[in-house]
């Protein structure tokens, strides 16, 4: 039998244990088609997340720290640090929500630190499950600055940041939004910085999403895009939170690509993609 070198075995591995034979072996920076992968609307979301805590015994900080690990990963790609000269270098907004899409927000912005990034955390609703004071801890002992309310003033949230990561809400959002995020969501649409949204545009219906809500120029959709994402006309779409079991992804049919090599993010391509009718019906 032939030797295949170590990098060789990797691919080849790669490309035999994925079922579909429209995903080719991936290398790192290129970006995959998204068509034939799943997206999921509201309800399947919620039960594949359930199925992980419970079939696969996975708690929620494991799966919270993969995903805000990989959103991290997403920013420090797209945005090197020097380049991100407004403010103090590197500085960023990120806005947490009360759910575990904030989580994921907290857990994002403490790695931000590590890599280097200047990160603010404005968390208006902080809930008071030991997970999220201990994030929140986390955070403070790293010297990561909270805002205490987000400035109505844009110009401000402009000069001070170079762009705003968005972890409000994500698959359980059910609109419209409460008073005081409705007024949060209104400010984050006017500011003219790059957004950069978190497994769902805050605000948006899950499945249908919301033409007049907020327009990200990145998504990081979270083990697999959420039906919204087919409206998303931002820059870049990421795939995040490696930690799928073969079995459950089957199960579910999410025809997921392989992540290349060690990687823990995967640019999607949607040009290909079947838009929904601008009427919102899919
Ligand atoms: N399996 C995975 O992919 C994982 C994803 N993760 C992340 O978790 C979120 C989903 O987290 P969840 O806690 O279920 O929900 P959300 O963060 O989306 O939001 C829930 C909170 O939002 C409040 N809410 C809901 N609708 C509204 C509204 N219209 N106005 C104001 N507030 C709203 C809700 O409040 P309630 O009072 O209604 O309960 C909740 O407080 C997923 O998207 C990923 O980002 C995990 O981190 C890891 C596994
Ligand atoms: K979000």
């Amino acid at each position: 039998m032939r030797v295949l070198r170590r990098g060789a075995f990797h691919c080849y591995r790669a490309f035999f244990n994925n079922n579909s034979a429209k995903h080719q072996i991936i290398q790192r920076n290129m970006a995959v088609e998204a068509t034939g992968i799943k997206f999921l609307g509201q309800e399947e979301a919620q039960n594949i997340d359930q199925e992980l805590f419970t079939e696969y015994a996975f708690s929620v900080d494991q799966l919270m720290e993969l995903a805000g690990l990989s959103c991290a990963h997403v920013v420090a790609k797209l945005y090197p640090k020097e380049t991100l000269t407004r403010g103090n270098q590197g500085s960023m907004l990120i806005c947490c929500g009360p759910g575990n899409n904030g989580g994921d927000g907290l857990v994002c912005a403490r790695h931000l630190k590590l890599f280097g990034y200047k990160p603010t955390v404005f968390y208006p609703k902080p809930t008071d499950k030991q997970l999220f004071k201990n994030l929140t801890t986390q955070l403070e002992k790293l010297d990561i600055p909270f805002l205490s309310y987000l400035p109505h003033e844009t110009s401000l949230i402009n000069d001070s940041y170079n762009l705003v990561i968005d972890a409000l809400f994500g698959f359980s959002f059910k609109g419209p939004p409460r008073q005081q995020f409705k007024e949060i969501l209104e400010t984050l649409k006017k500011v003219q910085l790059p957004l950069v949204s978190i497994d769902v545009p805050s605000g948006w219906n899950v499945e249908d999403g919301d033409p007049d809500g907020l327009q990200p120029e990145v998504l990081i959709s979270l083990t697999a895009p959420k039906k919204c994402a087919k409206h998303f006309k931002g820059k870049h779409h990421y795939l995040g939170g490696r930690f799928v079991p073969n079995a459950l992804a089957q199960k579910y049919e999410l025809n997921l690509p392989p992540y290349p090599g060690t990687d823990c993010i995967l640019q999607l391509k949607m040009d290909k993609l079947d838009k929904p009718q601008e009427d919102g019906k899919d």
